[in-house]
């Protein structure tokens, strides 16, 4: 951004989508950004009103018992192919793509084997839906987690986690739902981050590249400095509530409950050869048409809450050697040979999320580029110190409020894989001790490669789970490595 961008008669002539957002009239209303963050404002719709959709409502009502009774594909295939012409507002396209999600993944994952071909009843509604939302037609973190949860807060306040509980789950279990529940606890602590630091960026970034000295605007590069510095400190402190909220996991959602019986349907399509999906999944669409697809799975990497807070900070993810993409869900082309395969998995999952959130991403990384590093790089790296006015002490505490944050953001990713190593590492050990030579559906979503006799563990989409977090955790330390000394 040019410093003549700041002049404010400019920004009056731009138009709205490129107004920064303190000068919306509603604020981050574009992006579907709410004042509960990436969630429903209200929260999300409980049933689709019209009573056209009744078959669905009253499937997913029963999800777990006809899971658990091992009927839930025979009633999936007797359902007619419903139009998705009677849904109306955003709230119930949004409540079909949980409903259709779950449906989904209860049917591929629900039974001895994965079921290979989906019918009509589903992939037709379900392709309309996620066209609709700009979603790849499979249960994303929106349909599980962000769209999937109701409060019994009287005040309607998501933001305690043991008021919150999931709409639906495959297990019916206490423990899935709190799964559920404490990514929803996260995003509503997250939110009020967004507005603050969405406007410590738009302050400094507009500074950041004024010559020192700076005697002719002075209090205004004092009080940016002075903006991000406190964004930054309290960004650090959030950082810590969420790595809080994050172990609380353990309270009510239980290892063994949870890789057994929860993981295996947030499973995808993708690299899912070794659970019995070599081709991934056939969406078959009826009158001879349908084709092959694979998808990532369910995961709160699809979080646009973290994603967020990574450009804010300006963390990179490079793409991963340990990241084995198959195709790009925008790619409709299915099984083709996936041409860019270098793609970061933090790029990629960008893919999965509703479309007005992946567009709000976007924005901020134009509008922003590199984030608070840049913004701190460029001001320190503009300092001489040769003024009257001297910043050097605003510039030093806003570089450790820079490198706090940064290490709050790399505390969370450590908690995060903790929180692995309890929920997956662990248990697919005991596991393999049990039983060394069965290969269940849980196992099989997380032992996916076995090259030379080398069998690594990996994530819901396909990742080699620990160095990839690892390698997320460095690269957000990356972003940190910035030198001081300019300034002495
Ligand atoms: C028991 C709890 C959790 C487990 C077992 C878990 C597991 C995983 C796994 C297996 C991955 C690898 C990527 C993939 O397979 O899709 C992953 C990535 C990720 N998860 Fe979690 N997760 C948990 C909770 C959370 C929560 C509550 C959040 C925050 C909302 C979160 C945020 C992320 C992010 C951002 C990534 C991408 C990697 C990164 O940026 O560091 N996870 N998680």
């Amino acid at each position: 951004m040019s410093p003549t961008e700041c002049d404010p008669l400019i920004k009056r002539k731009r138009k709205l989508g490129d107004l920064p957002l303190a000068e919306l009239p509603d604020p981050l209303r574009d992006f579907a950004v709410t004042k509960n963050g990436f969630l429903p404002e209200n929260g999300p719709l409980k049933r689709l009103p019209d009573a056209y959709y009744a078959p669905w409502e009253d499937l997913i009502e029963r999800l777990s018992a006809l899971i658990e009774n091992n009927t839930l594909r025979q009633k999936v295939d007797k359902l007619p192919v419903l139009s998705v012409e009677h849904l109306k507002t955003e709230a119930e396209w949004q409540r079909a793509f949980v409903i259709l999600g779950f449906l989904t993944h209860g049917y591929i994952w629900g039974g001895d084997a994965p079921a290979q071909i989906l019918p009509p009843p589903l992939t037709v509604p379900l392709l309309a839906v996620s066209s609709h939302l700009g979603m790849p037609p499979v249960a994303t973190y929106a349909a599980l987690n962000l769209w999937n949860f109701g409060t019994t807060s009287p005040s309607n306040n998501f933001a305690d986690l043991d008021n919150l509980y999931s709409l639906h789950t495959f297990t019916g279990t206490r423990d899935e739902s709190w799964f559920y529940s404490v990514s929803v606890a996260i995003e509503t602590a997250g939110a009020e981050l967004i507005p603050v630091m969405m406007n410590a960026l738009e302050e400094v970034f507009c500074v950041m590249n004024k010559p020192y000295p700076v005697e002719t605007n002075f209090e205004g590069y004092k009080k940016a400095i002075g903006m991000a510095t406190s964004a930054l400190r309290g960004l650090c402190k959030r950082l810590g509530e969420l790595g809080a909220l994050l172990v609380r996991m353990d309270e009510h959602c239980d290892p063994a409950i949870f890789y057994h019986r929860i993981r295996p349907f947030l499973a995808g399509s993708k690299n899912m050869a070794s659970a019995g999906l070599p081709r991934g999944v056939f969406y078959k669409e009826g009158e001879g048409k349908g084709s092959w697809r694979k998808y990532r799975g369910g995961s709160n990497g699809q979080s646009s809450l973290i994603g967020f807070l990574d450009l804010v900070l300006g963390v990179e993810h490079r793409y991963s050697v340990y990241e084995r993409g198959d195709l790009k869900p925008a790619q409709e082309t299915h099984i083709e040979e996936n041409e860019d395969k270098k793609q970061a998995f933090h790029d990629e999952v960008r893919e999965y999320m509703p479309a007005p959130h992946r567009r709000f991403l976007e924005y901020l990384e134009d509008r922003y580029p590199g984030g608070m590093r840049t913004a701190v790089e460029r001001l320190m790296g503009n300092y001489s110190g040769k003024s009257e006015k001297d910043v050097s002490n605003e510039l030093e505490e806003l570089w450790k409020a820079f490198q706090s944050a940064i290490k709050a953001m790399v505390d969370f990713r450590s908690h995060h894989l903790q929180m692995v190593a309890r929920y997956i590492i662990i248990p697919s050990r005991q596991h393999r001790q049990c039983d060394g030579s069965k290969v269940n559906l849980a196992t099989a979503s997380s032992i996916q490669r076995s090259d030379q006799d080398k069998t690594e563990l990996t994530g819901t989409g396909g990742t080699a789970l620990l160095p990839f977090l690892k390698q997320s955790r460095e690269e957000t330390l990356q972003a940190g490595n910035l030198s001081i000394e300019v300034l002495q």
